[in-house]
């Protein structure tokens, strides 16, 4: 049976924009999806269809991997969603805006509207990944932890997001090397 994006597509449709300033002079448009940002109301409807939709596409696209790693806070409850479903360990990313020197191993991230330290903790060279979040934008999330995995020896197996904003994904699929897929696009 095809998958039913009816409640994805919708909040995506009705999700409200925001300006948002990185600094006093560079503003960002950004959307409040109510499956990724603070502050919005979800719908027991639309976790499950994202749910069981992240789901179904992991096992056809990425059969083969040992576990779900997701950045918090927008990645990893779907992430913790899918891991349950498919019954799949996790490893969750913590992100700070602070750097903790000495205290794990950290890449800094800077996005259109924000800067922070993603925390790598867990890991073991060798482990075969899936990488799951639930926006991808300018792709930078992706890329800056697609980079330290690699350096930690993990092997990354691909890339499954909710959205995909633009056509970045596109160049950062063919800079990671690996498939990135997403539910919808915008
Ligand atoms: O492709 P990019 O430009 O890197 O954008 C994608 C990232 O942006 C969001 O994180 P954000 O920092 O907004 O935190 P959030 O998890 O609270 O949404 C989202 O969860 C992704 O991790
Ligand atoms: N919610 C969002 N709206 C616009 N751009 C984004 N990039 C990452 N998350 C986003």
């Amino acid at each position: 049976m095809s998958p039913s994006y009816a409640s994805l597509s919708e909040s995506i449709r009705e999700a409200k924009n925001v300006r948002i300033y990185k600094n006093k002079d560079t503003a960002y448009d950004f959307k409040l999806y109510p499956f990724g940002e603070r502050g919005t109301y979800i719908a027991p409807e639309l976790i499950r269809e994202i749910t069981h939709n992240l789901a179904d596409a992991v096992t056809e696209q990425f059969p083969d991997f040992d576990y779900i790693v997701s950045p918090e806070p927008g990645g990893h409850t779907w992430g913790m969603l899918a891991a349950y479903k498919l019954m799949k360990p996790m490893n969750i990313l913590r992100l700070s805006t602070e750097l903790y020197e000495n205290y794990e191993v950290s890449v800094r991230r800077e996005t259109a509207y924000n800067e922070n330290y993603i925390y790598f903790d867990g890991f073991s060279a060798g482990d075969r990944v899936l990488l799951l979040d639930d926006v991808i934008s300018s792709g930078a999330t992706i890329r800056c932890i697609a980079a330290q995995l690699s350096v930690m020896g993990i092997e990354l197996v691909g890339v499954q997001a909710i959205l995909a904003k633009g056509e970045h994904y596109k160049q950062l699929e063919a800079d990671i090397g690996v498939p990135v897929r997403f539910l919808s696009q915008v």
